[in-house]
C-alpha cells in the first residue's frame, strides 16, 4: 500500500530532512508513527499524501504517485492535519460539500461517528471547540470510506471519554483493505489500537515493528522483577522500581509500554534494530 524508496528530502535553504528514507507498509494495518519534536512525521505524511514532492527517490501509494494528486488518489486517502482550517460552515452543508469528493463516503457510519461522539451535525464549525472540530472530521474520514486514513495527532484536545470513542471507532471502522496512519505523541492514547509501530529519527525510518513481534522480542518489567541489570536493554529510574525492557525468555506476559520503548529506541537504536524480514 506505501512503499517508499531511497526517499530524500528538505525544505528550501535547510539542511537534508530525509535521506534515503525507505519504507513499506500494507494493507490492514492501524499503524503509530512516532518521532521527536522535528523529526519529520508531519513532512512525511505530507510526502505520503501529495502536499509535499521529494527531493529524489520513489513514492508510491495504492500504486500511484502520490505528488501527481490523481483524482482516483485523492478520493482514497483522508488526511487529518494537526491544525485544522478555519470553516464557516454547518457540519451538515460541510459534508454535503465534501462528501461527493469520496465515492465510498458512508453517511449512515458519519451519523453514527457524530452520535457517539456526542456533537450535532446542524451545529457551524466557527462555533466549536477545538476538541469538537477534531470529533467532527475524525467523524468525516472514518466515513470517508478511504483506502489510506492519515490522522496527525487526532487526540490533540480530544477529552478522555473522547480519546476512549475515537479508539473504539478507529476500531471497528478498520478493515482488512485499509491503513490507517496515525502520528502523535500521546503514545498512551495508542494503548491497545495499533498494530504496528513506527519510528522515525534523523531522518529515517529507525524502528518498523508489528506489535506481536514486539510482544514476542521484549519484556517490559519491573527492575526488581528483572534485578540484573545487565539484562537491561533500556531502563528508567521510577519513584520506587525503575522500569527496564529486557530480550523476551518466552516466561513473563507483559504489556507493551509505548513510551518506555519508544525512549530506549531513540536513546540506543542499534539495540533495537528491525531487520529485513520484519
Ligand atoms: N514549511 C516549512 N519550511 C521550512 N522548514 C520546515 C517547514 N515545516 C517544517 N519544517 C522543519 O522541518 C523539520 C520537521 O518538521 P515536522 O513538522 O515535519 O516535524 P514533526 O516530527 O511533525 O514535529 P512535531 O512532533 O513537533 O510536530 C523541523 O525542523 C521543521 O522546522
Amino acid at each position: 500500500m506505501i512503499s517508499v524508496k531511497n526517499l530524500s528530502f528538505h525544505y528550501a535553504k535547510k539542511k537534508e530532512l530525509f535521506h534515503e528514507l525507505n519504507l513499506e507498509l500494507g494493507q490492514g494495518n492501524i499503524v503509530g508513527l512516532l518521532g521527536k519534536n522535528g523529526a519529520g512525521k508531519t513532512s512525511l505524511i505530507k510526502i505520503l499524501t501529495g502536499l509535499l514532492y521529494p527531493k529524489a527517490g520513489e513514492c508510491q501509494m495504492l500504486g500511484e504517485t502520490p505528488s501527481k494528486r490523481s483524482p482516483q488518489f485523492l478520493g482514497n486517502v483522508y488526511f487529518l492535519p494537526e491544525e485544522i482550517e478555519e470553516s464557516n460552515l454547518r457540519m451538515d452543508k460541510h459534508v454535503a460539500l465534501y462528501a461527493p469528493f469520496y465515492p465510498k463516503f458512508d453517511h449512515e457510519a458519519f451519523a453514527s461517528n457524530m452520535t457517539s461522539f456526542g456533537i450535532d451535525p446542524s451545529e457551524n464549525l466557527k462555533n466549536l471547540s477545538y476538541g469538537q472540530k477534531k470529533q467532527f472530521y475524525i467523524s468525516f474520514g472514518l466515513a470517508s470510506g478511504c483506502s489510506l486514513l492519515v490522522f496527525d495527532e487526532p487526540t490533540n484536545g480530544l477529552d478522555i471519554p473522547s480519546k476512549s470513542v475515537f479508539r473504539k471507532l478507529v476500531a471497528s471502522s478498520m478493515t482488512d483493505d485499509k491503513l490507517i496512519l496515525i502520528s502523535t505523541h500521546q503514545v498512551r492514547d495508542l494503548g491497545n489500537l495499533i498494530d504496528r509501530v513506527l519510528v522515525l529519527n534523523n531522518g529515517a525510518i529507525i524502528f518498523n515493528k508489528s506489535t506481536e513481534d514486539i510482544s514476542n522480542q521484549y519484556d517490559f518489567v519491573s527492575t526488581d522483577t528483572v534485578p540484573d541489570s545487565t539484562q537491561w536493554l533500556y531502563h528508567e529510574r521510577g519513584l520506587g522500581n525503575g522500569k527496564a525492557i529486557v530480550q523476551s525468555q518466552g516466561n513473563l506476559e507483559s504489556k507493551i509500554d509505548l513510551e518506555l520503548l519508544f525512549s530506549g529506541i531513540v536513546a540506543h537504536p542499534e539495540k533495537f534494530k528491525t531487520t529485513a524480514h520484519e
